[in-house]
């Protein structure tokens, strides 16, 4: 049994396998360029994170109904609770369907259905997270926000994904603003490609009470010391770091070095369908990789119930405590 853990950092289209992928696209009459899954999965080789990009919002024009996005989220959750996920905060990007035609509401009644069954069916607590793609307008990312209005009872917070290079955090300082005053919780990708600056500005500009990757910070001593004494969670994802070539290979990741360092990370699987490996697997790898011992792995877990927006009321409260306390009476044997 894997060791119980919260994801923080998935995208829920990053979840989409091959084969559902074909499946979705046969359902809504949606063509594919590729004769078959295994050609399909041939096409995973990125050389960044552009190039990741490309294929996973192309391959997004099978997601149509309702139904789609609740087997997209329903299988995610089943393949989360075989590797020990116990909570689950996903991101998705409702302006990549919006501008193919699927409106906000179809996405998002879609994933919720899968979610609400989650608990029950899978042992699975979820919440989402709407993204805003930095590589679209500020006005944009404002629209969507005034969208999805009618359903923030679905929606935790907002974070920010897509091409980060010359999409600096600030851009988005109003659209954060506005979130935060309906109450939503703030997140931010930064320091995954783009410079140590732009995981300063998420903090100061943005007010985001997490950092997803932050992976950069290690090449500013001074931000590493801020990040430590305030406590402020990064969600790695080093097996996206290694295929998108952030990282030459696994052995090389800073994971290791930024728990010494005091950082509080956790450990998350990203566009999982695209990257070799659900978030378990992850800990395999850097387990094997990077000498990650077992009471690191505990850390890790334990940080991710820690980090986890898990503290609206008594009853999150409660569940929070729970699941700590899996974490703490957990054996790896
Ligand atoms: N790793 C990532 N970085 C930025 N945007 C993303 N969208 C999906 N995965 C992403
Ligand atoms: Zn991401």
């Amino acid at each position: 049994m894997p060791i119980p853990k919260a994801e923080l950092h998935l995208h829920i289209e990053g979840t989409l396998e091959p084969e559902l992928a074909f499946e979705l696209a046969a359902r809504n009459g949606v063509e594919l360029p590729y004769a078959d899954t295994e050609e399909l999965r041939k096409a995973y080789l990125f050389d960044d994170l552009q190039s990741f990009l490309d294929l996973y919002y192309g391959l997004m024009a099978v997601l149509r109904t309702e139904a789609d996005f609740e087997d997209l989220a329903d299988a995610y959750l089943a393949r989360a609770a075989a590797q020990g996920v116990r909570h689950a905060e996903i991101f998705f990007d409702p302006q990549a369907h919006i501008a193919r035609g699927v409106p906000i509401a179809t996405v998002i009644e879609g994933l919720a259905r899968a979610l609400d069954r989650s608990e029950e069916r899978h042992g699975v607590s979820t919440r989402l997270i709407m993204c805003f793609l930095r590589d679209q307008s500020a006005e944009s990312a404002m629209e969507t926000l005034h969208a999805a209005r009618p359903h923030l009872d679905r929606i935790i917070g907002v974070g920010l994904d897509s091409a980060e290079v010359g999409h600096p955090p600030a851009k988005f300082k109003e659209v954060y603003e506005a979130a935060a005053a309906l109450g939503l919780r703030l997140v931010a990708h930064a320091g995954e490609e783009g410079p140590p600056a732009y995981i300063t500005e998420a903090l100061d500009v943005l007010r985001v009470e997490r950092v997803d990757h932050g992976l950069r910070c290690m090449e500013d001593p001074e931000l590493v010391e801020r990040l430590v004494r305030e406590r402020v969670p990064l969600t790695l994802c080093p097996l996206s770091n290694v295929r998108l070539r952030a990282i030459d290979v696994l052995e090389e990741h800073p994971l290791a070095r930024m728990m010494d360092a005091g950082l509080m990370c956790t450990v998350n699987s990203d566009d999982p369908a695209y990257f070799g490996g659900y978030v378990d697997d992850t800990f395999h790898a850097v387990r094997e990789a990077l000498g990650i011992d077992q009471e690191r792995l505990r850390t890790l877990a334990r940080n991710s119930f820690e980090a986890a927006f898990l503290d609206r009321d008594a009853a999150d409260e409660a569940l929070r405590a729970r699941y700590l306390a899996e974490v703490e009476a957990y054996s790896f044997d």
